[in-house]
């Protein structure tokens, strides 16, 4: 056997090899169970930092720490086989340097086994990026609308609507896939702007409320299934777990409450006692 056969997993270079082909399917995932039950139907999972407003209630991904997104990614992990993983980079965590960058994402890389990181940001981001992907740290970038900058752009707001705001998106674009990203997300941009960026780039791009252009997909799992109360423009759903969740605990209530629940076959007998 070789030592090839031992590695199962969908890589960052056959992601990135992926362009202008088959659309790459990709979904958010935080726990063990929603990785298990996606992992052979999508070939990307993202261990996003969303999970700090899905899973904890928060108003944005800004107070998400590392601690949170490596708790969630060794879940994530334990939990698939085959799909490539990736840990978002939470707020705070890589900014300030391509050294502290290089720190919070092997510290990542290390604890959780996931395959690469994600982090948000263009022009500004593009020489972290270089020194990380130098340096053995597979890199997916994240461009358009970026969450982690809700305070200085003063809410979730879709990007790119008037022309005249294209270039710097285009120029956030060809630095980050100049700079060696192996993917890019393009988030909450018009829908010309997204299939522009997908034209102009040789990384695949991942689009959520972009473009049926783009070279794949993203949604967060919890969205698409009709699990989350409140959610984006760009979301479709595809299920409606929140009314069958709601229908399962109904029907427990209602069995409790007429004690038809526990039946026989859900409690324990006693042990027969040998006859003397
Ligand atoms: N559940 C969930 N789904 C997501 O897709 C998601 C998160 N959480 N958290 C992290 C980021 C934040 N995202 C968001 C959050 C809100 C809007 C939003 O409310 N947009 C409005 C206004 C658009 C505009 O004014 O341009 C919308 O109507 O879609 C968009 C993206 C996407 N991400
Ligand atoms: C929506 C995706 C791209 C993301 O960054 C997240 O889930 O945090
Ligand atoms: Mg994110």
């Amino acid at each position: 056997m070789s030592v090839q056969a031992t590695i199962r997993r969908i890589t960052a270079p056959e992601i990135r090899a992926r362009k202008g082909g088959e659309p790459i399917v990709t979904l958010t995932a935080y726990h063990a169970h929603t990785a298990s039950v996606a992992d052979d139907l999508v070939e990307l999972l993202l261990v996003g930092d969303s999970l700090g407003m899905v899973m904890h209630g928060l108003e944005t991904t800004v107070p998400v720490t590392l601690e949170m997104m490596i708790l969630q990614g060794q879940a994530v992990v334990r939990g698939s086989k085959r799909a490539l993983v990736v840990v978002d980079m939470p707020f705070g965590s890589y900014e300030a340097s391509p050294a502290e960058a290089f720190k919070s994402c092997t510290r990542v890389l290390k604890e959780t086994g996931a395959g690469a990181v994600k982090l948000e940001g263009g022009v500004r981001m593009a020489e972290t990026i270089r020194f990380l992907t130098d340096r053995g740290v597979p890199v997916m970038a994240h461009i358009g609308l970026t969450p982690q900058s809700v305070l200085t752009l003063g809410g979730f707001k879709a990007q790119g609507r008037d022309e005249k705001d294209w270039e710097p998106i285009l120029a956030d674009a060809r630095a980050v896939d100049e700079a060696g990203a192996f993917s890019i997300v393009v988030e909450g941009v018009a829908e010309p702007l997204g299939k522009k960026i997908t034209e102009i780039t040789k990384a695949p791009t991942i689009g959520i409320g972009a473009s049926a252009a783009c070279d794949g997909q993203i949604l967060v799992m919890e969205d698409m299934l009709g699990l989350t109360e409140r959610v984006p423009k760009f979301v479709k759903k595809y299920g409606s777990l929140r009314d069958h969740i709601r229908g399962a605990i109904e029907g427990y209530a209602s069995e409790v409450r007429a004690r038809s629940f526990p039946a026989p076959e859900h409690t324990y007998a006693m042990k027969k006692i040998a006859a003397e």
